[in-house]
C-alpha cells in the first residue's frame, strides 16, 4: 500500500533531523518539513532528504498577499517538493494566485494544500481572534473558498474529514492530530488514532510526536503502518 503516513520532522537542526529519517523508511512514510527546521536549515535539508529518497512536504504555511504568497509556493514547487500549504484564511485572491503559479510550472507539481483551523485551537480560542462560530463551520467556510480557488485540498483534523468529505468529495485531506491508543495529547485538542482517521476519510495523516520522540521511532512508524495495512 502506498503509505498514508506524514513523518513530521519537527527539529531544532539539521543533524537530527537527517538522523531520524535515516531511521525511517521512505516506502512507510513521507516527511514533513516545518517552519523550525526550515527557519534553521533552508532548503539543505529538503535536499538531504529528496536525496535519501523521501518525498517531502514542506509546511511553512503562507500566509501573505496573492504575490509574495504565490513567489514562494513558485520557490517550493521549483525546490521540488511533493505537498505545500498556505492559509486559507488568507483568501480566495491569495489561493487563486498560488494555483496559477503552479499551474505555469513545468515538471512535476506539487500538492497545494490550504490550512482550515489549526488543530490546536478551539471554539473559545475563535472567538478570541473574533471568530464566533463553531470551528466546523469555520472549516466549512474555508474549504469552499480552497476549493473555489482550485486548490487539491485541506490541512484539518480528522474530526472534520466526513463532513468535509461529503461537501468536497475530491479535495484530499491531511489531517494532524493524530494520536496512537495510549500516546500523550500534548498540545493538540481536535484528536483522533490513525485508523480512525482513515475511517473518517483523511487521506494523509501528519503525526509527530508518537513518532519522533519514541525510544524506538523505526518501531513506532512500523506499528502504525502495520496497524493501517490490516
Ligand atoms: O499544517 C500542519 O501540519 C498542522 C496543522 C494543524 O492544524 N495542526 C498541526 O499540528 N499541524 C502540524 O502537524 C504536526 C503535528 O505534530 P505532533 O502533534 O507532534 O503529532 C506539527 O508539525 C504541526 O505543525
Amino acid at each position: 500500500m502506498q503509505s498514508p503516513i506524514i513523518v513530521a520532522l519537527d527539529f531544532p537542526s539539521e543533524a537530527q533531523a537527517l538522523a531520524l529519517a535515516e531511521r525511517l523508511n521512505p516506502k512507510q512514510c513521507r516527511l514533513k518539513v516545518g517552519k523550525e527546521l526550515f527557519t534553521r536549515s533552508g532548503p539543505q535539508v529538503v535536499k538531504a532528504l529528496h536525496a535519501m529518497g523521501f518525498e517531502v512536504f514542506l509546511d511553512l504555511k503562507f500566509h501573505d498577499i496573492p504575490n509574495t504568497t504565490a513567489m514562494a509556493v513558485k520557490a517550493a514547487a521549483e525546490l521540488g517538493v511533493w505537498m505545500v500549504n498556505v492559509h486559507c484564511s488568507g483568501g480566495l485572491k491569495m489561493m487563486h494566485a498560488c494555483r496559477e503559479v503552479l499551474d505555469l510550472h513545468e515538471g512535476p507539481k506539487p500538492l497545494l494544500i490550504g490550512v482550515t483551523v489549526l488543530t490546536s485551537m478551539e471554539q473559545k480560542d475563535l472567538a478570541g481572534i473574533g471568530l464566533d462560530i463553531s470551528p466546523e463551520e469555520q472549516v466549512l467556510r474555508l474549504a469552499g473558498l480552497a476549493e473555489q480557488a482550485g486548490l487539491d485540498g485541506l490541512v484539518c483534523s480528522a474530526k472534520e474529514a466526513q463532513m468535509l468529505k461529503r461537501h468536497w468529495p475530491s479535495g484530499q485531506l491531511v489531517t494532524p492530530g493524530i494520536r496512537p491508543v495510549g500516546s500523550m495529547q500534548d498540545d493538540q485538542k481536535r484528536i483522533l488514532t490513525p485508523s480512525q482517521a482513515l475511517e473518517a476519510g483523511s487521506d494523509y495523516l501528519v503525526i509527530g510526536r508518537p513518532i519522533t520522540q519514541a525510544e524506538d521511532p523505526a518501531s513506532a512508524l512500523n506499528a502504525i503502518f502495520a496497524e493501517l495495512a490490516q
